[in-house]
């Protein structure tokens, strides 16, 4: 895999009126976790949008290495090893498990090479994906990634109508993806479960970034973490 950090300068993202974050700055690495974190309405999907290619940013640049990738399409940043899983998005549910791996898993090695690591799918292989329960859909959606071996994955709200302890189940496979060398964002509700697997934190609130840094600094502080949730002034 390539070494190259995903680098944000100065983004912002606009929507109808004006900008809904700004100054975003931070490089996401090979093999690191960074959860995005804030309240509703922050402005995280909007951000995640802007580094697919989803929803074009309205200033700044987003490179990877020294390449200039904002300009580029979705399908073009796709190539470059970005991939995002949208909120939301899911299975497509009339194909078995095995089909919808197919999609990104190109041989019967990479396959039996992603279902050694999602061993419940496995006993579902010949199943519609759309008669599995919600974990085992958003499993389904990881595994795909997972075959794909993206450079950088991109999550938004992986949590999203699952019960947290069937969330938590999801979490160690985000980690094993981040351990074969992907970079993954992660943005999610579940702040806390999120910063348990994470290297590094942004919390957005009000339009912009209020704490950068590392996991361990927000943890050991709640007050800070309720800080830059509140926004306002900057936290950090
Ligand atoms: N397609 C759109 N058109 C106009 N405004 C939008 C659109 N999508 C989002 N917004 C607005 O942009 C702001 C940021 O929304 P965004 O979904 O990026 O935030 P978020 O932090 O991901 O929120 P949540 O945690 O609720 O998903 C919100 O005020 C929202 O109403």
């Amino acid at each position: 895999m390539n070494a190259n950090p995903l680098i944000l300068e100065d983004v912002a993202v606009s929507r109808g009126a004006g900008p809904v974050i700004s100054g975003v700055r931070f490089a996401l690495h090979p093999g690191r976790i960074v959860a995005l974190v804030g309240p509703n309405g922050a402005g995280k999907t909007s951000l995640i949008e802007s580094i697919s290619g989803v929803t074009p940013n309205s200033a700044g640049r987003i490179m990877l290495g020294e390449t200039r990738i904002d300009r580029l399409t979705r399908v073009e940043r796709a190539r470059t090893g970005i991939s995002h899983i949208e909120q939301g998005r899911a299975v497509f549910p009339s194909l078995t498990v095995r089909e919808n791996l197919s999609l990104t898993a190109r041989t019967p090695q990479e396959l039996k090479e992603t279902l050694a690591h999602f061993p419940e799918l496995e006993k579902r292989i010949d199943s519609a994906a759309g008669l599995l329960s919600g974990g085992e859909q958003q499993m389904v959606v990881l595994a795909r990634a997972f075959a794909a071996q993206p450079q950088f994955l991109l999550i938004d709200e992986m949590s999203l109508g699952l019960a947290p302890v069937v969330f938590m189940r999801l979490l160690p496979i985000v980690s094993k993806l981040a351990e074969a060398g992907t970079g993954v964002l992660l943005v999610e509700q579940f702040t806390e479960l999120a910063l348990g697997i994470a290297d590094e934190a942004l919390v957005v609130a009000s339009g912009t970034v209020n704490y950068q840094g590392t996991v361990e600094a927000l943890r050991s502080d709640p007050d800070l973490l309720h800080r830059a949730y509140l926004g306002g002034d900057r936290a950090v």
